[in-house]
Order: C-alpha cells, then structure tokens, then sequence
C-alpha cells in the first residue's frame, strides 16, 4: 500500500479497540472521544501533508515494492538522501511547529533501524533478525502509526528490575507458550498512545546483569488483550477553542501508563525474548536509526523558530521593543537560534557514511545540537515570560470578542502600539500563553528536557564517548611551550567527521554503567 491519507489513517484508527482510560472512564471510541479530536485532526493532516501535490515529491520515495511511502523510511545511501529526509522532516515538523514530539516520522526513523539491525537482531535467533526486517517493511508498506515504551515505571531507581518489591513492576518476561512470550508488568510512558496503531517495546537505560528476563524487545498491535493504557489528566480539556489556545487546542500529545496484563506477544512479532544474553544485546543495541536524530532536531528547530518569533512579536505588540535590555534579551535569543540553525544544517555539510553504508549527519555536531536545544527552550520561555508580564491575564476570551457590547471597549483598550489591533494584540498574547504559560507549554518544556532520557547522564555519557585526542594535543602543545617550536597544525580544508561509532551503538544509546544502581 502506497502513503495513507489522513482518512485512511483515521479509518483504521476506527476499526481498532485499544484499551484506553481517560479520567476513570474506558474509552469506547477513540475518534468519538472530544479531548482527542484536535490531536487525531492534526495527524490525519501529516498523512495529507505527504501526498499534497505541492510536497508529495519532498515526503515520498519509490519503495522497493514499487510503491510511494513516507521519505521517513528511506535508508541514507548519500548525502542526497538526508537532505530528501531532513526537507521531508522539517516540513511535517513545521506543520505542527514542533509541538509534536511523537508524530508518525519519529517512530518510523525508529523502525528503519530494526531494518538496519536486523543482523544484531539475529545473533540470538535468526528469526529475531527476520522479524525485525519483516517488521520494518509491514509498516513501511502500511504506512502505520507507532507509539512506544523504554522507560520501567520510577518505582525504585536505586534498584534493578528483579530487585524491585514485586518480580514484574518493571516489564518482562514471565514465560513462553508454543504461540509466543507472555510479558507483564509496566512502562512508565507512552505518548500518544491513544491514537496509535502499533507499540514498539524497547528497554532503554540499561539493564543489570541477572535481569535478562526483562530485556525484551517486540512490537504488538495496539488493541492487543491484556495492554491497558492510562492517560494523564488532558492538558488541553475538550472545548479549548484555536482562539483562545492557538497550539494546545491541535497539538496536545497525549502521554500514558502502558500496564501489560499477561500479554502474549506472537513469535513473529519477537525481536529480543529475554533470554539468556538477551541483556548483553540490549544494552549494545538500541536499535533505532540515526536519522531520529534528525527527527528530534527538525522538530525542537521548528519551535525554537516560533518561540523566538513570539518574543520579537510580542516586545513589538506593545512597543517596548525600543528599551535596551529588550534588545539585548531578543538578540540573545537570535543569536542562540542561528547558532542551532548552523549546527543543523551544517552538519550536513560534514556528513559521512558509516562503515555499513548509512550516510549521517556529523554526529558529535548533531550531539551537541540536541544537547543545546533544552536550555535554549528554557530560555526562550524564560524571555517570553519576562517580557509579555501581566499581559497574559490582559488578554480576553474569543467568546468576549463575539458580544457586540463588549467588543467596543476590547478594540479600545486591549489593543497594542499604534498599528496592532486589539484582537491581533490578544491572540498574539495568547499564543505567547499557550507555549510559555499554559500546562501544553510546561509539559513540552518537560518533554524537551526529557524526551530522550537524563540529561544529565546523556550528557555524561557524551563527554565519555567523545573524541579526546584533539583537545589533548592542543594542551599538550601549550604544557610544550616554546620548545615546541612552531610547530602548529593546520585546521583541515575540509572537516571530515571523526571517525563514527559503530552503527549498533550511537553514543547515547545507552547510560554509562557507572551510573546503573548495579554498578
Ligand atoms: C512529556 C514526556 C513524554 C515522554 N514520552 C515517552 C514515550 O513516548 N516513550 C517512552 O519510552 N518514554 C517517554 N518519556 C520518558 C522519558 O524517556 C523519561 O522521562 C526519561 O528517560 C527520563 O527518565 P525518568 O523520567 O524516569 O527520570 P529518571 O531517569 O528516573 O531521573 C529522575 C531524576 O533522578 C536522577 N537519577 C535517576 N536515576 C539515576 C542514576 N542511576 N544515576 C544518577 N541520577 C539518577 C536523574 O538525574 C533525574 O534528576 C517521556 C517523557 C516526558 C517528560
């Protein structure tokens, strides 16, 4: 089947019977649920976005079965081809200005990977490579949308799955039948669960020696018995309307609890089991594909840009974008936005393959990129915060507009400088609210903290991972001093990324182990 439209999408989400509680209640129908419709609305339209005639060239690519599918599952064979990928990327990203962390391309860069690591995989079992490649291609050629867990619930963190109080709080394995594994237990969290087709399980962060039961790794359609998912209380309650909450009214992703209740996962549909070694393969092999670097980068991009353009509008809408620590704050944040923008698309200029083939982008530059992006978000907010004050609270509703008698005295005194009208001065602020104030702003400022694990360990374990030996030299060469002589390296005409880690193992794919409670 070539690319969905949104339609098709929606039909399929239709057709399916997840287990999903929202407040107390289980949801019969997921399209029929109010506090969904804004948020299924929006991802039947990055299904539309991929076959509208002005980007169906940018969003496809002809699959091996001869078919047009997503350009997210394309393999990177050149550079080419991650400039076809990122122009794909940063369009659906944009769409949603970066509020969606978790729509379609990210899981389907996911799952390029297992195509990719199918001979990991398979070191355990051959059939475990075989179902991660078939995997791959069933959506790819069904153009699904996925959902998935890594995370064990934050029961105990000083201890390991099998210590925790009870065998299976933490997900894994409890036995085998001839139709497959049953697992059991939790993954902390699942965005976007309710509009899924397909869970991907992966275990991240590290698993402890004795805790192979828990290494498992399997994707099972969504309405599988025995999954339950749990939503958070919505941060967008039905009813918001796009007047007065502009972002959060289309773009709440909605994260859950995933409870495997006894789950049977077939065999076909196993990619790690849990058994012995299973954990050695688990903690070498995350399994995704690169280009979920370029994923994460096209979206936190894509909002950086609205953000930093909020505050410009903003110190504009009431003319106090004359006073010099205002200047000073908005070129601050330009200046922040054009490095990540160069870091971005420089790291294209820089790209290589690896040594199977996949060409990257520079991935300690991408690294680094990414690593930036959270404190330059708190930032933003931090500025928008700072320079919008009391004129979040200033700023009346869609529905005090629409009263004829009221409206006379909002056009006069709620509008900005000379030029701004009062509606164009509100729904402005409000914009300003829904990212920087509103509990859909908090929970992106989390998300982008938190999305791909610890900060602090990641950061950690970029600092261990990383290349050392140039940065040596150089203070070698100072402790030298002038018997060195002048003897100084050139800076290379061309930059060639340093030598790239193995594909299996991308730098923060794991935790260092010194940070495990094990260790
Ligand atoms: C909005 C949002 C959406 C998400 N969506 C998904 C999703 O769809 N799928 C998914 O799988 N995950 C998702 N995540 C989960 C995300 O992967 C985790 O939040 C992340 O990995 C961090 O884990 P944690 O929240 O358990 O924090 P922890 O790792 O428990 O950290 C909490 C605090 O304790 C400290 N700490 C904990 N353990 C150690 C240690 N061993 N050594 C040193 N310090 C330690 C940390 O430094 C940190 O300050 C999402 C998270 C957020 C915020």
């Amino acid at each position: 089947m070539p690319a969905r439209t949104g339609k098709q999408y929606l039909d399929n989400v239709k057709s399916l019977h997840p287990e999903i509680y929202l407040n107390g209640r289980r949801i019969a129908h997921v399209t029929e649920e109010p506090v969904f419709a804004g948020p299924l609305r929006t991802i039947a339209e990055q299904y539309d976005i991929q076959l509208d005639e002005r980007y169906a060239g940018v969003c496809t690519y002809v699959s091996p079965t001869g078919d047009r599918v997503s350009r997210s599952f394309q393999p990177c064979r050149s550079r080419d081809d991650l400039i076809a990928k990122r122009r794909h990327f940063k369009l659906r990203a944009d769409h949603t200005f970066g509020m969606m962390g978790r729509s379609p391309d990210f899981m389907n860069a996911f799952v390029l990977g297992w195509h990719t690591n199918a001979p990991v995989f398979g070191e355990l079992d051959e059939r475990f490579g075989e179902n991660a490649r078939r995997y791959y291609e069933h959506v790819r050629d069904n153009d699904l949308f996925l959902t998935h867990v890594l995370i064990n619930p934050a029961i105990d963190r000083s201890k390991t799955s099998s210590q925790q109080e009870e065998p299976f709080l933490h997900l894994g394995k409890v036995r085998e039948t001839a139709e497959g594994i049953v697992v059991r237990g939790a993954k902390m969290l699942s965005t976007m669960a309710p509009f899924a087709e397909e869970l991907v399980v992966v275990p991240f962060g590290g698993i402890a020696p004795g805790d192979d039961d828990y290494a498992v790794v399997f994707a099972i359609p969504i309405d599988t018995p025995g999954l339950k998912f749990i939503c958070r209380e919505p941060v967008a309650p039905a009813g918001r309307t796009e007047f007065d909450h502009p972002l959060s009214s289309r773009f709440e992703e909605m994260d859950c609890i995933a409870v495997f209740d006894d789950v049977l996962v077939p065999w076909d549909r196993v990619v790690v089991d849990g058994r012995p070694g299973s954990r050695d393969l688990v903690n070498r092999v995350l399994g995704n594909d690169p280009s979920v670097l370029v994923v994460n980068g096209a979206r936190s991009l894509a909002s950086l840009e609205l953000m930093c353009g909020i505050a410009v509008r903003v110190a504009d809408a009431t003319g106090i974008d004359g006073f010099l620590h205002v200047q000073e704050k908005l070129g601050d944040l330009i200046s922040r936005l054009e490095t990540l923008r160069t870091l971005f698309y420089g790291a294209e200029a820089l790209a290589a393959p690896l040594p199977d083939g996949t060409w990257v982008p520079y991935l300690p530059g991408m690294m680094a990129f990414l690593m930036q992006t959270a404190p330059t978000h708190r930032r933003m907010v931090e500025v928008i915060q700072i320079l919008a004050a009391g004129n979040f609270f200033y700023a009346p509703s869609g529905a005090d507009f629409a009263n004829e008698e009221l409206r006379p005295f909002l056009d006069r005194f709620v509008r900005g400088r000379p030029g701004i009208s009062a509606e164009e001065r509100v729904r402005l602020f409000k914009l300003a609210w829904d990212v920087a104030g509103d509990g859909f702003g908090q929970r992106l400022m989390q998300y982008v903290n938190y999305y791909s694990g610890d900060p602090v360990r990641l950061t950690a374990g970029l600092y261990l991972g990383a290349d050392k030996r140039e940065i040596n030299q150089v203070v070698d060469r100072a402790l030298a001093g002038s018997e060195a002589g002048l003897d100084i390296p050139l800076s290379p005409e061309v930059l060639r990324m340093a030598p790239p880690p193995p594909p299996t193992r991308p730098l923060t794919g794991i935790y260092p182990a010194k940070s495990q409670p094990s260790s």
